[in-house]
């Protein structure tokens, strides 16, 4: 059995964006970049006011009570035509080019109307004052977002100031779902004497969506090679395929089977984690295949561990795992096997802000009306001594950004 960490860097090392294409900006959140995107304008693209008030030469702001003549208006789209004359003000509002000979910009607070289209200075105003130069915030040309970046709100903020209507973003990884199981319906169908339902696709379909893929809903694959093989077929074009159950060592449990059969190769079928240890990972021909075990629990926590970061990678983003915190415990833990544990615990904050954890009972990979009640999973790591209340505990957080 190989360690968690070890079937992640595996799983991740041959995982890249598969393809490009580009998107309107208002199409793109949370996409990808493909590509650096490049300012086509400088912004702003002259020197403007900061302020409502007026645009005068500093010099003529030393003397106090310095009284100016109101030459002309400077808006915001319609700047003031031609030079500042001498001894004279320009009112400028926010946003507004300043006009040619201008070197500073005083507030309206600081001065004052005498009535006659001039005004009195109540303060003297550094040259450069509530000036935001040309360029202050890029220059055409200049780089202002990064490959790889993931987009969000402010990141399509800058796109669009830079005006860059389309955007070069990775193509989202496509991501076959295929679950197995002579038991298996789907919620809704008429039930028979052991039937189990799919609870297992809905979660992952949902997960898949967050985390930036496109699901390929694929056909329940019966407990019979013929049909798994058939239904893995119909993968073909998926970036990555994800089974769901037949993981394990039963006579009807044929992933390993089938990937065996269709001269896969296969680079691990067993992970030192609990819950999930029988997780599948190789490729067929070009697909790389996870096949994650049936168990609800084990599927799910398998999935935040290996499939989130695969889509990641497939998407163009760096791998997301939730962020180890610490945490008290509150409650008693058993020392820990040889596998490395994820259990289903409720963490809360107290007033004074120290993170407490309750391991939640019924610790069984298949019940999910207490995974549905955690909001976090404490990590034991493998053969970790018994643990009593107040004993400092490693969580992960189920928070959306994981997306279980
Ligand atoms: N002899 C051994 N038996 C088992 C081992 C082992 O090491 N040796 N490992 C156990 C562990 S741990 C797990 S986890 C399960 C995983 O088994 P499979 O991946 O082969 O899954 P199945 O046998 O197909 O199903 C297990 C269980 O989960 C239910 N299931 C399956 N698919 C779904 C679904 N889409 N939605 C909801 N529930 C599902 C299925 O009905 C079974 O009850 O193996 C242990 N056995
Ligand atoms: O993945 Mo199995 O839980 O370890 O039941």
């Amino acid at each position: 059995m190989i360690s968690v960490e070890e079937a992640r860097r595996t799983i991740l090392e041959g995982l890249a964006p598969q393809g490009r294409e580009s998107l309107m900006l208002m199409a793109c959140y949370d996409r990808v970049l493909a590509a650096p995107v490049l300012a086509r304008r400088t912004q702003p693209p002259a020197d403007f006011s900061a302020m409502d008030g007026y645009a005068i030469r500093a010099a003529d702001s030393t003397s106090p009570h310095q009284k100016l003549k109101l030459a002309g208006v400077s808006r915001a789209g319609a700047g003031f035509d031609g030079p500042l004359p001498a001894r004279s003000a320009i009112r400028i509002f926010t946003g507004a080019a300043l006009p040619d000979g201008a070197d500073a910009v005083i507030m309206q607070e600081q001065t004052e109307s005498s009535g006659d289209q001039h005004i009195i200075l109540h303060k003297s105003v550094q040259t450069g004052a509530n000036i935001r130069r040309k360029g202050l915030d890029f220059t055409i040309g200049d780089p202002v977002l990064e490959v790889g970046t993931s987009l969000s709100p402010r990141h399509l903020a800058v796109i669009a100031a830079a005006n860059v209507p389309w955007v070069e973003v990775y193509r989202k990884p496509r991501i076959g779902l295929l679950s197995t199981g002579d038991e298996l319906v789907q919620t809704g169908e008429t039930l028979g004497k052991d039937a189990i339902i799919d609870s297992i696709s809905p979660a992952l379909s949902a997960m898949i969506i967050a985390r930036g893929g496109d699901v390929v809903h694929l056909p329940i694959a019966r407990d019979q090679p013929d049909q798994l093989a058939a239904a893995i077929a119909m993968a073909r074009g998926c970036d990555l395929l994800v089974t769901v159950g037949g993981a394990s060592v039963g006579d009807y449990d044929l992933v390993a089977q089938a990937m065996q059969d269709e001269k896969a190769n296969l680079a691990f079928w067993k992970v030192a984690l609990k819950p999930g240890k029988p997780i599948v990972f190789g490729r067929l021909r070009d697909m790389p295949l996870l096949g994650l075990p049936g168990n609800p629990v084990s599927a799910l926590v398998c999935a935040l561990l290996f499939l989130g970061p695969a889509i990641d990678a497939l998407a163009g983003r760096a791998p997301r795992l939730p962020h180890p915190q610490a945490a008290r415990l509150a409650g008693s833990l058993a020392a820990n096997g040889p596998r490395e544990a994820y259990l289903r615990a409720v963490f809360w904050l107290d007033a004074e802000g120290h993170a407490h954890v309750k391991p939640l009972p019924k610790d069984d990979s298949s019940v999910l009306s207490i995974f549905a009640q955690a909001n976090a999973l404490i990590l034991r790591p493998p053969h970790a001594p018994k643990a009593e209340t107040d004993d400092p505990v490693t969580i992960l957080l189920l928070d959306q950004h994981c997306g279980i």
